[in-house]
């Protein structure tokens, strides 16, 4: 049976990778094989990648520009990771999807719907998201909780994280030829610095909620709500609760 495919949404520091984490050890308990990967990630070519991104260097290329480039990576991660893990049965669980290029380039970066829209159908096609975990806080929060992890010197965690499951290709994780259970990252991205995201205005992460929410608004039989404000246990609570009632666990 083809696996499940979870992705965690929401704006900055949000608390999507701390829950990530959480609820691949939950299903991991029920005897369930969890692939825990992120975007733009994944593989090799889509961590550097994300690298060019993250650092600020395809600014200059606009919302167009680095919206191809979010979609290069997630092309290599699709065909490298995501479908070869959901044809194995494997559930993978993916921080941050579409919706954040929907989100980041497209609502609040002013690139039109409907050119996402199909460079996603060519992308993605039918790889579609069986549950999207939207976190809504306010973005005052979560950029404060963002600027805390810099202080305390936390990267943003590197997710990729197979666990029994071994990618196929060369093309995989970095972490396959060595065995290694989580994949540690180039650290040159991962360093403590804001990334070119978290620079934005306020306005800017104002955008993307409202884009969030009205994402979960309009598809409710893909997308449910979080309340990303609440403590880390509620939050824990809550996403489980969904993915059980949802997949009836
Ligand atoms: N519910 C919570 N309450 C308070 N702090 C939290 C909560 N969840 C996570 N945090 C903390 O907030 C910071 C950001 O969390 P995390 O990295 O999980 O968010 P994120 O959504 O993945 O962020 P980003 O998209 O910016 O990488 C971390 O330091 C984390 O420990
Ligand atoms: C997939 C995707 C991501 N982004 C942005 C959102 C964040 O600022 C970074 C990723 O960093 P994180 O610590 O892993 O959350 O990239 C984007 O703008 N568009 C996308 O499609």
């Amino acid at each position: 049976m083809r696996g499940r495919f979870i992705t965690l949404e929401g704006g900055e520091g949000a608390g999507k990778t701390t829950q990530a984490k959480v609820l691949a050890e939950r299903l991991r308990r029920k005897g369930i094989n969890v692939l825990l990967t992120r975007e733009p990630g994944g593989t090799p070519r889509a961590e550097a990648i994300r690298e060019v991104l993250l650092s600020g260097k395809a600014k200059r290329f606009g919302a167009l520009g680095e919206a191809v480039l979010f979609y290069a990576a997630r092309e290599s991660h699709l065909e490298l990771c995501i479908r070869p893990a959901l044809e194995r049965g494997t559930w993978v669980i993916c921080d941050r999807f579409s919706d954040s290029t929907r989100a980041y380039q497209g609502a609040a970066g002013g690139l039109p719907l409907s050119v996402i829209e199909t460079i996603d159908k060519a992308v993605v096609g039918d790889t579609r998201p069986d549950l999207t975990l939207i976190f809504d806080l306010p973005p005052e929060l979560g950029l404060k909780r963002a600027a805390e992890r810099l202080r305390e010197g936390v990267a943003p965690a590197a997710v990729a994280d197979e666990r029994a499951e071994r990618p196929a290709s060369a093309e995989g994780f970095r972490g396959a030829a060595t065995g290694s259970d989580v994949i540690a990252l180039a650290p040159s991205i991962d360093a403590p610095a804001p990334d070119r995201f978290e620079t934005m205005n306020l306005a800017f992460h104002r955008s993307l909620r409202a884009e969030f929410l009205a994402i979960a608004k309009a598809e409710p039989e893909r997308c449910a709500l979080v309340d990303a404000s609440d403590t880390p246990t509620r939050v824990e609570d809550r996403v489980w609760s969904i993915v059980r009632d949802r997949f009836q666990l």
